[in-house]
């Protein structure tokens, strides 16, 4: 953060002297700014600086008003001439790759002082390459995409590659042997559900809600399937395809005539008369990463019920882009499949059963989902500590108003809650076999999501109450505000609806309820 070597050294007296139009400088954060022409072209209008800044320092001014990132975009960073003498800049946003000291910002595990019986050194030892991969590689990217709505860099996706995280994003298990995770920092072997959940969480934190899905959210979703139902040489070929990165997987079961009734699905896969091949027809909707993908995970009416297939590319299946509430980067699409041959090797699971080939992956989806819930929230903790922390109001800070704090005490209680629940049901994740973790777990874990996303509605509604009118507004000090604010709706649905997962849990624990049992 030291200014470049040509910078002036200057006095604040001799700043002082430059306090009038076309002589206008400023002082932020000991750094001093030639104003005198940018005045006119100030976003925030020119009459701002005839107040008593004009020659001083308006450090609090102006981040009661601006976001650090403003100073560093290059066209207002050319504006600095010089540097108070002796002094040091000492205000940043976030130090690349490193953990945030924001109180709460972090998950206790990574908060420094504080303990925690479940991550071992290689937790650490992962946590600290992601959070540096995320930050340099995925964080800008986000950004970016996000804001212009295309897919993801496949300099991204080529990277993720290169550590095989597309591959460690399927959580633990034999697809990872033999692989170099993260360069070798973690052996497949030791890979458990706390490593998926550090990459998951520390891609989360980029708050880019459909750049994030469009990070190969499909493959999360719609590869388990191939990995745990497909033919050892369905996996030959689809496996290596998507976790290199060049190659794309979507699940696509929803369709406007039904999403969680499969039943009533009218995706059709009927038999070619030698038996070789399903002809499928039909369309699906919402279907994410659906525009780029080049497998989709497909659930079809067939004879004996619901069949899942996975279906390759051709020209006879269109994607078209649908427009919703948050980025296109995502890639949602509406499908269509015209009379589109598959070979029956491609069905997934036995025909008629594929309502158990989409249970089994549902206690897994909806971890992944808690794990992004509370890291999201966090976020949006550390945006509202920040903003009520540094902006003015009535000429005190934010946070001396009480009702400022009981909102952010309900955010941090929220969170804390569902981090701890998280982590105690991965705990579990990691000590069950699948069917124990399917017999113990489905029941919690169905709590757990829709704890964490009522949860994160109620936080995401209290931001907006503390940012006011900037809460609203794509860009400025409420951005992240704004995007979680419209976008968080979508977890309360997907991968299994908040009330509906709430009277799951309810149900699973009336069915074990002992016979004998009375007050
Ligand atoms: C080098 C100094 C400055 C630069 C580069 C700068 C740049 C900007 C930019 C880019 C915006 C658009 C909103 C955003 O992207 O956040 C903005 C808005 C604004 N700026 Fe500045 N600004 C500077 C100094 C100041 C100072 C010192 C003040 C106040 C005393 C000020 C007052 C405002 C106001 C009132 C707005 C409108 C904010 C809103 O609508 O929320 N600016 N400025």
């Amino acid at each position: 953060m030291s200014a470049p070597k040509e910078m002036k050294q200057l006095t604040r007296e001799e700043v002082g002297k430059h306090n009038k139009d076309g002589d206008l400088w400023i002082i932020i954060d000991s750094k001093v700014y030639d104003i005198s022409r940018f005045k006119n072209l100030h976003p925030g209008g020119p009459s701002v600086f005839d107040s008593d800044i004009a020659g001083q320092d308006a450090t609090d001014a102006f981040y009661g008003l601006h976001r650090h990132e403003v100073l560093t975009r290059p066209q207002y960073a050319r504006l600095q001439i010089g540097v108070i003498k002796n002094e040091q800049p000492v205000l940043y946003d976030r130090h690349i790759g490193e953990p945030s000291h924001i109180p709460y910002a972090e998950p206790t595990w990574l908060s420094q002082g504080y303990h925690s019986p479940y991550y071992k050194e290689s937790h650490r030892r992962l946590q600290r390459a992601v959070r540096k991969f995320v930050d340099e590689v995925i964080w800008p990217d986000a950004q970016a995409r996000e804001a212009d709505g295309k897919r993801p860099s496949q300099s991204v996706f080529d990277k993720m590659a290169e550590l095989n995280m597309h591959a460690m994003r399927m959580g633990p298990g034999k697809h990872l042997k033999g692989l170099k995770l993260m360069g070798g920092i973690v052996e497949p072997e030791e890979f458990d559900y706390f490593h998926e959940l550090i990459i998951t969480q520390e891609i989360v934190r980029c708050g880019a809600r459909g750049y994030g899905d469009g990070l190969n959210a499909g493959a999360v979703i719609g590869l388990p399937p191939v990995l745990n139902f497909g033919s050892p040489s369905l996996q030959a070929e689809v496996l290596p395809a998507v976790f290199s990165g060049q190659k794309f997987i979507c699940l696509a079961i929803s369709e406007a005539h039904a999403g969680s009734d499969v039943t009533g699905l009218q995706t059709t896969a009927v038999k070619t008369a030698d038996g070789k091949f399903w002809i499928v027809n039909g369309t699906k909707k919402w279907i994410t990463n659906g525009t780029f993908a080049d497998y989709f995970t497909t659930g079809c009416k067939t004879e004996d019920g619901f069949t899942v297939i996975l279906i390759p590319r051709t020209p006879r299946i269109s994607t078209t882009p649908i427009k919703t509430s948050y980025s296109p980067a995502a890639g949602t699409a509406s499908i269509t499949f015209d009379n589109v041959l598959v070979p029956v090797e491609n069905t997934l699971g036995e025909e008629g059963m594929g309502i158990f080939v989409m249970l089994s992956n549902f206690n897994h989806e909806r971890w992944v989902m808690c794990c992004s819930s509370a890291r999201s929230q966090r976020l949006i903790i550390e945006e509202c500590l920040k903003w009520t922390h540094q902006r003015t109001a009535f000429t005190k800070p934010l946070t001396s108003q009480p009702v400022i704090r009981a909102k952010i005490a309900s955010m941090i209680a929220r969170t804390e809650s569902v981090q701890s629940w998280l982590e105690n049901l991965t705990y579990q994740m990691c000590n069950m076999t699948y069917k124990q973790q399917a017999s113990k777990l489905a029941g919690q874990l169905a709590f757990l999501k829709s704890h964490s996303t009522h949860n994160a509605q109620l936080t995401a509604r209290d931001a907006v109450q503390l940012f006011g009118g900037r809460a609203l507004t794509q860009s400025g000090m409420g951005q992240f505000i704004e995007h979680y604010h419209r976008t968080v709706p979508f977890d309360a649905l997907l991968g299994g609806a908040e009330d509906v997962l709430a009277d799951l849990g309810v149900r699973q624990a009336i069915r074990s309820m002992p016979a004998n049992a009375r007050l």
